[in-house]
This record gives structure tokens, sequence and C-alpha cells, in this order.
């Protein structure tokens, strides 16, 4: 069985100084000798804790405004040493054991999150001799506690106060987990950064040479943690967790907290999100349904509770057992509707007021999640998929044409109704696995077709949908997330009273396509942007 360490001197080094002084004073009043850096030492000794430099440690000075400071044998072999094997030759050496290091490292993320930070700043913001400190500590958690996190100071300070100033291996273990995780992620980071410039780098600029960035490095490191572990994968034979990245910038499904309800599993959360990222499309208060990846009914209104209404309408057999997601707050009205009517799985909404909590509660089942709002927040980044032996990676589909960008490819111009009705079904349609097609008008979804290998089965199916919902489709618009190879859509679309399409154009048929449309005197516009889904 391990031994807990006795902790006689610590090491402080750091960049985020958050919670440092109140540690500091910690060990102080425990007996424990602080060795520290410049920075860290000045703030410790303002705080009135008495600290000794590293350089008066080493008897080497910082060099190098402090690209080398604690890269010293007194420091690495303190930290190293194995207490039981390395005694001798650390008395020989006079290397007094560090039995604490408390490090976190220059702050890279946010250097070159700066707009105006050249390729100089980030290669100086590269923190050498913190990695190469919560490495060894880590590595030698035997007989040194690693700390990275403030978050855990206080542990560590409950820990040595409940045990006399031991420290468990438990705890050691746990952290020196923590602290190469810690260092992966940061060296992932400078790899993407500076693999980012790999191409773009001329070799003979000068320092502040300006940097184009490529979108994908050359090795892709990906960091994500574990949120929690779900009952079970896709399938009940499948284990599975959730990952989520270390510093979420937008609400998302990633971020959401679930107020109430059964666990997520895989399949929520994958339904959450496609609900979640196609509500946000729209401005209107608006409600998604989603059933295994596609919406099944999504509408616009003046509230939400009116939306859900539509929504609900557009395919009540498949709403059943949804995920249901809205843009503005769920209020107790909207809440009570739902869950009046129908069995649903997750519902998410930016917030949840105190009226629709109470009305959830009382179907406990109900999987109740609020995300925060994400306007002002969408992320640039990248996503994935995965395939045997790989990964593809995309940028996130963030493309969205407006009304003016649209381009009137037929006789008929859609009127002002059309054009709105156009550019929802549009806002759908993107949402809607391939091939996609939606029927809609006046703000709610009248028939989906979704991820059918053909697109006019795609279109087929939207038309049976709305027929056994008893929706009119005479008057609808339909978008296509591609374009039409033939022109046999666009004359089923006008069998099924169609009056307006939105889609891509660029088909070697779109002649023959556009000529069938007006021969229907249907509207159609080009938007030269398609939304595939796979
Ligand atoms: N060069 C070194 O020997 C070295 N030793 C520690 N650091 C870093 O210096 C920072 C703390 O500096 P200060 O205490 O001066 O504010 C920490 O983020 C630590 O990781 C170093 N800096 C960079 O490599």
């Amino acid at each position: 069985m391990q031994q807990s360490t006795s902790i006689q001197r610590a090491l402080l080094s750091v960049s985020d100084k958050t919670g440092i002084v109140e540690l500091a004073k910690a060990l102080a009043e425990k007996g424990i000798e602080i060795l520290s850096t410049g920075g860290t030492a000045s703030l410790l000794r303002q705080s009135g804790i008495t600290v000794k430099d590293v350089s008066e440690h080493t008897g080497h000075p910082e060099i190098m405004d402090g690209r080398v400071k604690t890269l010293h044998p007194k420091i690495h072999g303190g930290i190293l040493g194995r207490r039981d094997i390395d005694s001798r030759v650390m008395e020989k050496h006079e290397i007094a054991p560090i039995d604490l290091v408390v490090v976190n490292l220059y702050p890279f993320a946010a250097t070159v999150a700066k707009e105006d930070c050249t390729l100089e700043d980030a290669i100086e913001n590269i923190d050498i001799g913190g990695p190469t400190m919560v490495r060894a500590a880590a590595k030698n958690h035997k007989d040194v506690l690693i700390v990275v996190n403030p978050s855990d100071y206080k542990a560590v300070i409950d820990e040595l106060s409940s045990s006399a100033n031991q420290i468990s291996y438990k705890l050691r273990f746990d952290y020196a987990v923590k602290a190469f995780e810690h260092t992966a992620q940061y060296e992932g980071m400078i790899a993407d950064y500076l693999g980012k410039q790999l191409n773009k780098v001329d070799h003979e600029c000068e320092d502040n040479c300006d940097l184009e960035h490529s979108l994908f490095p050359r090795t892709l490191n990906i960091q994500m943690t574990k949120k929690q572990e779900l009952r079970y994968g896709e399938n009940s034979h499948q284990s599975a967790a959730f990952y989520v990245e270390h510093d979420i910038q937008e609400a998302s499904v990633a971020s959401a907290v679930q107020i109430q309800g059964k666990a997520l599993s895989f399949n929520n959360i994958a339904d959450t999100d496609s609900a979640l990222e196609c509500v946000k499309e729209f401005e209107e208060p608006a409600c998604v349904i989603v059933k295994h990846a596609n919406p099944c009914g999504v509408a616009i209104s003046q509230t939400i509770s009116q939306a859900y209404e539509l929504a609900y309408q557009t395919d009540p057999t498949s709403a059943f057992g949804g995920i249901i997601a809205f843009n503005r707050e769920l209020d107790g009205e909207t809440a009570e509707k739902i869950i009046s009517r129908q069995f649903v799985e997750v519902i998410i909404a930016p917030s949840v007021n105190d009226d629709a909590k109470e009305v959830i509660a009382q179907k406990q089942n109900v999987r109740l999640l609020e995300c925060g709002d994400w306007r002002g927040q969408l992320t640039e980044g990248h996503d994935f998929k995965r395939v045997n032996g790989g990964m593809l990676v995309q940028e996130r589909d963030f493309g969205m044409v407006d009304a003016s960008d649209l381009k009137v490819v037929t006789k008929r111009t859609p009127n002002a109704q059309e054009l709105e009705d156009l550019m929802f079904t549009w806002k759908v349609a993107k949402y809607v696995k391939s091939n996609a097609i939606v029927y809609s008008k006046a703000g709610q979804t009248i028939g989906v077709g979704a991820g059918q290998m053909s697109r006019v089965y795609s279109a087929k199916i939207a038309g049976i949908k709305a027929a056994d919902e008893n929706l009119v489709v005479e008057g609808c618009a339909m978008a296509s997330d591609a374009f039409f190879p033939f022109r046999d859509g666009i004359d089923a679309a006008a069998s099924a009273g169609i009056t307006a399409v939105i889609q891509p154009g660029g088909s070697m048929r779109d002649d023959e396509v556009i000529a069938a449309a007006d021969e229907h005197n249907i509207a159609m516009v080009f938007t030269g942007m398609r939304h595939f889904k796979h």
C-alpha cells in the first residue's frame, strides 16, 4: 500500500494567480517552506507571506526574461528525486526535496485568441519551465503532489489540515493524472496553432510577419472532458460517454444544465443537439420538434406556445417521444400544453421559468434542460464525422442566404408571402438529413421528407405526411437542400399544389427544371448554396 507524503517544502509558480495568496498563507501557517518565482514571489511578499526566491534557492538568477528560471538541477532534482533510492545523491549535491509543486502555465490560449497576436507573441507564451516541473512532479507522484488547478487548492488545504501535513497517495495520483491531462492539452494547443501556420510562414520573414491562418493543422489534437457516462450508446449493446470541450463558448447541449428528468441517453443528446441547432436559426419565437435526428415539426409564431402548437400539428405521430427545442424562455402555458398532450423525451430552452418547472415536475421522467442564451455567441469551429480509421473535419455550416441573395429564375417572381415562406422553409431544410424536402406555409412546416436516397421520394414522403395529417399543401413553399437533377421533382411538387420553390440550382438540367416550374406557374429561386446533411 502506498504511503502518505509529508509536505515540508512547496514550490509555487503560477501565471493565473487566483487563490494563490490564500493557499500560500495556509501553507505558511502549517510551517511549510515556500519557494517561488519572480511575479508569484512578489505577490506573496506583498501579502506578508515569507517566501524564498527560486533564484536564491538555486544560487542562479532568473535569466533571459524569465525563459530560464526554474530549469535547474536543484529544482528538478528536488522534484524528481526518489526519496528512498536517490537520498544519497540528493545529499551529495545539496538538493533539498520539494514535496508540493503548484504551477499553472503561461496563457497560450488567451494570447493566440487575440486578433493582433503575432507569431513572436505566441512563441513567448509557450511555457517551458512550467510544464517541465508539472511533468516531473506528476511522474514522481509517489513522493510529490502536483497541483495545476486553482479550484483544487481548497481540497489540498483541507487534506493537509486534517492529516498533519500529509497528503494521501489517492490525491497525489489523481492530481498527477490531472497534470498530464493539463500538459497534453497545452501541447496540443501549441501544435494546433503552429500547425495551422505551417504552409503560411515565410521563414525569411521578420518577427512580426503577418500570418495567414489555415484551418486544418497537420496533426489534429482534440481534447475533451468527460461530462458523463451514458447508460449505453446508440444501442444497448454499445457502451458510451459524453465528452465536451474544455471551454464551451456557446450555449449548447454540451453546456446545458439538466433541471429534472431521467438521465440523458446517447440518442437524447444527439437529437437535442439537432433540435437546438435548428431552433437557433430563427429570430422569431420558434419551436422545433425532432425525432431521430430530423425535424418532424418546426414553426415560428408570436409566442412559443403558438409555435409549439403549429410545430406539433405538422406530424403528431412522429412528435410522440420527440425532443422539443425553443428559442425563448419556456413558460408555464407552453409546458402545460406539451405535457397534457404528448409523451416527450427532452425539452430544451435558453431558460425555464418557475411556472414551467412546476408544470413539468408533474412528469418526473421528462428531461428538462436549460442551456442559456446563445445570441452573440455563435462560435466558429469544426464539425467532425468519424469514419472507420479516420475523421472527416469541416467548418461548421454557418452558411445562410438572406432574401436579397436569392436569384429568381422563373417567369413568375415570388410574392411577399411566398418569399417569407421560402426563407422559413430553406432554414428548416438546412437541418433535415439529405435528401431533404420541406413543405411549409405561414411559418409552419406542412410536410418533411428526410434522408431518402432520391429527392423525388423525399418529396413524395413530404406530401404523404401532409395528407395523413389533413394539412393543405396547396399554396405551400417547397425547399430542396440540393438541386433537382431532373424535372420530375418539380412536376411532383406542382401536382401536390406547391406554388414556390427554393433550391440551390446548379444542375446540368437547370433549364429543364426551370421550364417545368414555368409550365406550372411556380415561382422558383436559387440560393447558390446547398445544405447537404449526412
Ligand atoms: N522558464 C522557466 O524556468 C519557468 N519556470 C516557471 N515558469 C512559468 O512562470 C510562470 C510564473 O512566473 P511568475 O512567478 O514570474 O509570474 C508560471 O506560469 C510558470 O509555469 C517558467 N517560464 C517559462 O518557461
